[in-house]
């Protein structure tokens, strides 16, 4: 089980100390009061780089041995100077190929990692520095892995949640009501987690990550592995948050029908470094060119611009 809150993953019953530092009273269907940069940008990335350090690990015994007295390092640079900001209400499409540094960057934004060098502000936040304060105000899904407790049923851990994160009763239940219309899951709330299909769960941990009526939802990789109707689903109901209730959306995505279907603006990285920041649409002039070939596909597009930047 994964979980913003690291403390969190011991026990079900356990009561996160509630922090009353941020004690807004919001509701889901009211716009929400945040600190916006200067710059009138809710998110702001400045320069942001973060290493790994990962062992070597070399093939046979006789290295594996060696390795016991002897462990030798090497430097993995997941992100590089990464900067860019984000406008209140904007859904951005986070792309770039495996290994890119997308999750990095989203753990960095989400303050699950603190990066080597660089700032981040959002909302008037630094995320790594203001955890507690700050992830009430913030939603984040990861496609491959639960924030929920596997062996409850739903309802449970969504009622964890609420007290987690302290929300009022009357906005939980008009949340609880919302979500569980527009995400279809009256008939899986009283579920254990572990005996719901892919698809089922991932509206479930949509739902848990909006619970507390988040300003930013981070998506990452929110259609990964569900059918087309599941697909259609998310998208629209992402779509809908963002129209209805203002949430700013990030997501990444191997998907490009996510990405256009609900993103204007793309950032692109590769090998750690931002490559393309920018409109779709912009993308899609570039690479249709001028030529008589047919339109290439937005996956065409995406592996050509690849190619170009050398980062496959
Ligand atoms: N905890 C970690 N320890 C060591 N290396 C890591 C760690 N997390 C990420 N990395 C490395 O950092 C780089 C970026 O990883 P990241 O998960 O951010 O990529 P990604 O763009 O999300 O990839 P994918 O699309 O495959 O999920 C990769 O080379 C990865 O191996």
């Amino acid at each position: 089980m994964f979980s913003i809150f690291p403390s969190l993953q011991i026990s079900p019953v356990f009561k996160f100390p509630i922090d009353n530092v941020c004690n807004r009273v919001i509701t889901f269907s009211s716009f929400r009061f945040y600190s916006i940069q200067e710059d009138k940008s809710l998110i702001t990335v400045s320069g942001i780089s973060k290493s790994f350090r990962v062992a070597k690990r070399s093939s046979g015994v006789k290295n594996a041995v060696k390795a016991l007295f002897r462990r030798e390092y090497t430097e993995v640079e997941a992100l590089n100077d990464i900067s860019f900001s984000i406008a209140p209400g904007e859904i951005v499409g986070y792309i770039g190929p495996n290994g890119a540094g997308k999750s990095t960057t989203i753990k960095v934004m989400s303050g699950i990692l603190v990066p080597d060098s660089g700032t981040c502000k959002i909302m008037g936040y630094t995320p790594w520095l203001d955890r507690v304060a700050y992830v009430k105000n913030i939603g984040v899904v990861f496609g491959q892995r639960s924030q929920l407790w596997w062996d409850v049923p739903v309802i449970d851990s969504f009622e964890l949640l609420r007290d987690i994160y302290d929300v009022p009763d009357a906005e939980y239940r008009s949340n609880l009501l919302l979500l569980t219309e527009t995400l279809d899951l009256e008939d899986i709330l009283r579920t254990p987690v572990r005996q719901l299909s892919l698809g089922q769960r991932m509206r479930c941990e949509i739902a848990a990550s909006l619970l507390h009526s988040p300003s930013i939802l981070f998506l990452d990789e929110p259609t990964i592995g569900l059918d087309a109707v599941s697909k259609i689903a998310v998208r629209e109901f992402i779509t809908r948050i963002n129209k209805e209730k203002g949430v700013t959306i990030i997501l990444t995505t191997h998907d490009m029908n996510d990405i256009e279907a609900l993103a204007r603006r793309i950032i692109m990285i590769g090998k750690g470094s931002l490559l393309f920041d920018g409109d779709l649409q912009t993308l899609r002039d570039k690479y249709i060119g001028d030529s008589a070939e047919t339109t290439p596909s937005i996956d065409e597009i995406i592996v050509r611009m690849y190619k170009e930047y050398q980062i496959t």
